[in-house]
């Protein structure tokens, strides 16, 4: 089965690992998020492939979603020692590496696809890692504060500032001049099913859905997400801000409503968010706290269980649960209870 899924940071990443789990057989590509990139002392910096790439790879600080495990920061020390900036940035050693790596190969030429191809060598993720696209492409977000109004990297709204700023705008500059990847239109186009993670709907997921392309390669594909928004809040991360920057409600509906139709044909919610409707759209109830790799990946096999039955194909292996709601006899899932809150 070939399955395509785009991707941000925290949430599609590890939303990623239960895919990986529900479907082992599959292809699964990943069309990643870039606008997040920033260029910071010389190197060129792509969170979200990173962590993409790092927590498919085992590499991941688990507890923080990004970066390596194992690190240190003797070099952000040293660089803070002689004054440079920025310092709100925590690049660790270890992740210096590949920014050191995937920087030389740009200079010497390689599209950004090429080098997360050579990055994804060592790291053996398990999926194919395509950025959105191999032009520049940064998300950056107006402000206004003591400085007066401007338009600031969104790193530095999303790390320095913790998003505490409103966005007046949130603009993916280089937009209309970047291209879709090599390879990304193709795996769109061969896919049995595309699904959407709980990654952020607008730096995101939204910031994919702008590149030339890609949102009208996706409507003609039997397309599932799963709502990053579960009663009202995100479950981690800062999308409410982000969703409020665009006149958007912190709901699962109005999620749906931004992606809209003939976009996404099913729509996965939680429990609590069982209202949620939209013609054209069938939406499906179930947890969605990836409290580990195994919620996650029943949370997955649920997505790719509707795409199958909205594709009319024959899809993986239905898990227990969907077989026992399928002959009626569907029984509450114990609550997990156990294991800390995923964060997404
Ligand atoms: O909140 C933070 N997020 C940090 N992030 C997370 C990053 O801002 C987000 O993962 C995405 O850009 C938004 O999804 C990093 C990600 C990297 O790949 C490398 C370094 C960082 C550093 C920080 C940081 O200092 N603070």
């Amino acid at each position: 089965m070939r399955i395509v899924s785009l991707a941000g940071g925290i949430g599609g990443a590890r939303f990623l690992r239960g895919l990986r789990t529900a479907a082992p057989d599959s292809e699964i590509t990943v069309i990643g998020n870039t606008g997040d990139d920033i260029s910071l002392y010389g190197l060129r910096v792509c969170p979200d492939l990173d962590t993409v790439m790092y927590t498919l790879g085992g590499g991941i600080n688990e507890e923080q979603g990004w970066g390596r495990r194992e690190e240190s920061h003797v070099v952000k020390e040293e660089l803070a020692a002689y004054g440079v900036e920025p310092q709100w940035f925590g690049l660790g050693d270890r992740d210096f590496a590949t920014h050191i790596v995937r920087t030389q190969m740009l200079d010497a030429g390689y599209p950004l696809s090429a080098v997360t191809e050579a990055l994804c060598a060592r790291w053996q993720p398990g999926v194919r890692l395509i950025p959105m696209t191999d032009d520049r492409a940064e998300t950056h977000v107006v402000v206004s504060d003591e400085r007066g109004r401007r338009a600031i990297h969104f790193q530095e709204w999303w790390v320095r500032l913790r998003a505490s700023v409103p966005a007046e705008q949130i603009i993916l500059v280089g937009a209309d001049q970047a291209a879709p990847a090599p390879g990304v239109l193709e795996a769109v186009a061969a896919a049995d099913a595309v699904i959407l993670p709980p990654s952020n709907p607008v730096v995101s997921i939204g910031t994919i859905l702008q590149i030339k392309g890609i949102r009208e390669a996706l409507e003609s594909k039997t397309v599932v997400g799963v709502s990053p928004i579960i009663g009202g809040a995100p479950v981690r991360g800062m999308a409410d801000a982000c969703l409020t920057a665009i006149g958007v409600e912190t709901t699962a509906q109005a999620v749906l409503e931004l992606y809209g139709t003939p976009l996404v044909n099913g729509w996965l919610v939680a429990e609590e968010d069982a209202g949620v409707a939209l013609d054209g759209v069938e939406v499906q109830a179930r947890p969605l706290i990836m409290h580990d790799v195994p919620a996650a990946a029943d949370i997955a096999r649920a997505a790719l269980d509707l795409a199958a039955r909205l594709a009319g194909g024959a899809g993986v292996p239905a898990s227990p649960d969907a077989q026992r709601e399928a002959a009626g006899t569907g029984t509450e899932r114990e609550a997990a209870g156990t294991g800390t809150e995923d964060a997404r």
